[in-house]
């Protein structure tokens, strides 16, 4: 019998159950008693959903309250030394204190999960930490699952990935030395899961896709170095699991560690295939990754057929079938996209395959490699029926956009003049003193606009009704900036459920679930549209807003857009087109906004692209590549802005000192980045590498409640000021403001205007600014025109 298994499952639940129980038990409207038994409840429907598709395990471990890599830590007692809790006793009030801060320490900083759109909090290592007392609490899920008589496969981050994604804090401190303490530490655990009945375990090591220096690859034997190495009383078997690439090392390298099987991604990587085929060790299984864990589109189950029958022949009852991923990355269910809140395009539902579909994907799969496709006949017969209406639907090509896109010139992605040149042009219509001071775009998303917005897709309130409170909403936004003293204003985003989706309901080629919700962080969630055809703007999507919000102020309010990269990898793409020709087809629609908007007289533009690096290939040869056709993407967006339109770009989440020439290559005028959280330290590289442009660096951090003082401002901006130019020095926050509340994002403004006034008197004083800056700052600010009285 062909084994199926997966690596894990989305953990938020069909109508995210899990966000609303955390929300409700961080306000204190539901006890922790009711937050664990929503979170048992949807452990139980996971696991059922597993044996019913016929797993032969079910997965244990993956279901984290708030993070799986903070439940690791915690499992391997590895928790921050500066909050000063014992793993043992670990309490669950103590637990969001680690992922969300308390009074007295900001979170554990969190991160991208590799290459997707899932954050983890970071583990912190020091030269103390020990390993020694970790929680019980992947022990008790286990047994949680063996009382409601199932057989679990515990999924652990392994040693290897722990490890490279951990921070120290230590500045001499090399993390590395921890390897062989850290190793024992999983043998302990590995001991106690075999004591109670554990068959296997799934280790998960996408590190080993990365192109690893030296001293990682010699760190592997040692951090594997105490596991046992043959299971039985003081280990279970262990499946080391690979995924979004393929697996850098030999498997000769890997053959040699204490484990009984691999999993690759032959969804990212089918290459890899025939070097594992030929090289497998012979007691190894093979787990094959051939149902895509990263995107929704139904698996072609004849090709996948045709891929797996040679290995079954090689391998027999040693091959295992599971998703290349977890499924974490996916939607729930398909089936609640059925309801009257039905939004899927009808002629694209049939196409797609969520988790639950997936898992009824793996199941056919193995009954046709087991019994034939006879038994099986209806279900494989349905896959080709949609998927041939798929490839003939003549709605996915649009010759008219492949037409605009291949006559693409060079010159179509490059702005008509250099910086400098078009520089001088913005500060002659702009006016901004030095320093200006700005915000990322998003002004909180409070219960009342999302109300106003849910009732409004329910039918409950009038379109225009939504129009005139997201209108009022922007009046009063822009009321407050004014009253604050910032310089460049936003208009808030208020009508946008998220960046990406709100842009993709626009887009002709994209459709949209109404459930089909992917954990982001915590309890947020995203929901991901869906690109299934060619793309192109029928119609201008925020001129009207962007020249209702200008026309409430004297000052300059940015248009804002978000950039073709991050609308591509914050969306699921079609997977039958080249992801480069699909991100040219969204950046002509962007650039069709842009020219619109500079036509409707708005100075500045934003075009968004946190994402830029998060598609980044993880191994680096494939780095050249993508840069080279996102930044031309980019290009092709910015470059129909005339001289006197400023363009901005804004990133975020990203170490970004490894692509600074690419940065560079975008010639955004201005660039705003998340810099505050890591004390400035982001900015080094662009002081530097001598960022040719003008910088926002964040000066604090949107992720905490905490509002930080003036001082605590003014002092990042000393040290942005010693790495950049301060002519050419911008003033605002990490990110966006849509997660925060109002009282403690207005106070944080005010200490960021006050600390820009007062970084430019201490310039003034030193010299450093020119006589017309000055003048501008001693001048009366213009009156405002967003409500009778002078508000300034
Ligand atoms: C910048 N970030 C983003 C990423 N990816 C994106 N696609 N978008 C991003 O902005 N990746 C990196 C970061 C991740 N950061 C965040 C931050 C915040 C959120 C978040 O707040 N998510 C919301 C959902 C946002 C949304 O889509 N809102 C909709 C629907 C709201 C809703 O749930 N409505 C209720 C009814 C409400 C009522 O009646 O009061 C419903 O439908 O049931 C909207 O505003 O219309 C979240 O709640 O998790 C995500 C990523
Ligand atoms: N303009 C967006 C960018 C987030 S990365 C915002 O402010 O939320
Ligand atoms: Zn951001």
């Amino acid at each position: 019998m062909t084994t199926t298994h997966i690596l894990g499952y989305p953990r938020i639940g069909p109508k995210r159950e899990l966000k609303f129980a955390l929300e409700a038990f961080w306000q204190g409207r539901k006890t922790a008693a009711e937050l664990q038994s929503t979170a048992a409840a949807l452990r139980s429907s996971q696991w059922r959903a597993q044996r019913d598709a016929g797993m032969r395990f079910v997965s244990v471990g993956d279901f984290a309250l708030y993070d799986h890599m903070l439940d690791t830590a915690a499992l391997l007692g590895a928790l921050p030394a500066r909050f000063g809790f014992d793993a043992p006793t670990l309490s669950l009030q103590q637990s969001f204190e680690l992922s969300r801060g308390n009074a007295a320490q900001p979170a554990m900083e969190m991160t991208k999960w590799f290459d997707t759109n899932y954050h983890y909090l970071v583990p912190e290592l020091d030269a103390q930490t020990s390993f020694e007392r970790g929680t019980q609490n992947l022990l008790d899920r286990v047994r949680e699952a063996l009382a409601a008589g199932y057989k679990p496969k515990p999924v652990l981050v392994g040693p290897l990935t722990f490890l490279w994604l951990s921070k120290s804090h230590q500045s001499e401190f090399d993390r590395l030395s921890l390897a062989p303490a850290l190793s024992a530490a999983y043998a302990r655990v590995l001991a106690q899961l075999a004591e109670l009945g554990v068959e296997w375990v799934q280790l998960d090591e996408p590190a080993l896709t990365l192109e690893l220096d030296t001293p990682w690859r010699d760190a592997l034997p040692v951090l594997y170095g105490a596991i046992p190495a043959q299971h039985g009383a003081a280990r279970p078997r262990l499946l080391l699991t690979t995924y979004f690439a393929s697996v850098t090392l030999a498997p000769a390298t890997l053959a040699t560690l204490p484990v009984d099987g691999v999993h690759l991604d032959l969804v990212r990587a089918p290459e890899q295939i025939a070097t594992w085929r030929d090289a497998l060790p012979p007691q190894w299984v093979l787990s094959a990754g051939i149902i895509d864990g990263r995107n929704v589109w139904r698996t072609d189950l004849a090709a996948a057929l045709q891929s797996l029958r040679p290995l079954q022949a090689a391998l027999g009852e040693r091959l295992w079938i599971a998703p290349s991923c977890s499924l974490l990355h996916v939607p729930v269910s398909l089936g609640a996209e059925d309801g009257a809140d039905a939004r899927l395009n009808p002629e694209v539902r049939p196409w797609l395959a969520f988790a639950e579909e997936k898992l009824a994907e793996l199941a056919t799969l193995a009954t046709a490699l087991d019994q034939g496709e006879a038994a099986v006949a209806a279900a494989l017969q349905a896959n080709a029926t949609a998927l041939a209406a798929r490839r003939a639907c003549p709605r996915v090509t649009l010759p008219q956009v492949r037409r605009r896109v291949q006559s693409l010139t060079e010159a179509d992605a490059r702005r008509a003049s250099p910086y400098p040149a078009r520089s001088a042009v913005q500060r002659e219509r702009l006016h901004l003193p030095v320093l200006p001071t700005t915000t990322i775009g998003s002004f909180p998303q409070t219960a009342d606009i999302r109300a106003a917005r849910a009732a409004w897709r329910r039918g409950e309130l009038r379109h225009t009704d939504y129009l005139q409170k997201m209108r009022d909403e922007i009046a009063a936004v822009i009321h407050k900036q004014e009253v604050i003293g910032l310089d460049v204003l936003v208009h808030g985003e208020p009508e946008r459920n998220d960046m990406v989706e709100f842009f993709g309901e626009q887009l002709w080629g994209y459709t949209f679930s109404a459930h089909g919700w992917v954990q982001s962080y915590g309890s947020r969630c995203v929901k991901p549209p869906i690109i299934w055809g060619d793309v192109w703007r029928p119609e201008p999507m925020t001129v009207d807003t962007a020249r209702y919000a200008q026309s409430l102020s004297a000052k300059p309010v940015k248009g804002m857009l978000t950039g073709p990269i991050t609308l591509l990898q914050w969306s699921f793409v079609r997977d039958d087109l080249p992801r480069d020709e699909v991100a040219l087809q969204l950046a002509l629609a962007v650039r069709d906004e842009v020219n619109d908007l500079q036509n409707a007289d708005i100075s500045i533009i934003q075009i968004d692209e946190p994402a830029l690096r998060e598609g980044l290939p993880l191994q680096r040869s494939a780095w050249a590549a993508y840069l080279g056709w996102a930044v031309r993407a980019f290009g092709v967006a910015a470059g129909v802005a005339r001289d006197h339109t400023q363009i901005h770009t804004h990133m975020c989440y990203s170490e970004f000192n490894d692509i600074l020439p690419s940065i560079a290559a975008l010639d955004a005028d201005v660039i705003t980045i998340e810099t505050a959280r890591s004390n400035m330290a982001l900015l080094d590289g662009f002081g530097a590498f001598a960022y040719p442009n003008e910088i926002g660096p964040g000066v604090y951090d949107i992720h905490s409640p905490r509002v930080p003082t003036a001082d605590d401002m003014a002092r990042l901006l000393r040290r942005a000021a010693q790495l950049i130019p301060p002519e050419r020095l911008w003033v605002n926050p990490d990110c966006g403001l849509k997660t925060r509340a109002w009282p403690e994002t207005e106070s944080a403004l005010r200490h960021m205007v006050r600390a820009a006034s007062e970084l430019r008197e201490e310039l003034r004083v030193q010299g450093h600014i020119t006589p017309p800056a000055v003048q501008d700052l001693t001048q009366p600010r213009p009156r405002s025109t967003c409500c009778a009285t002078d508000c300034a």
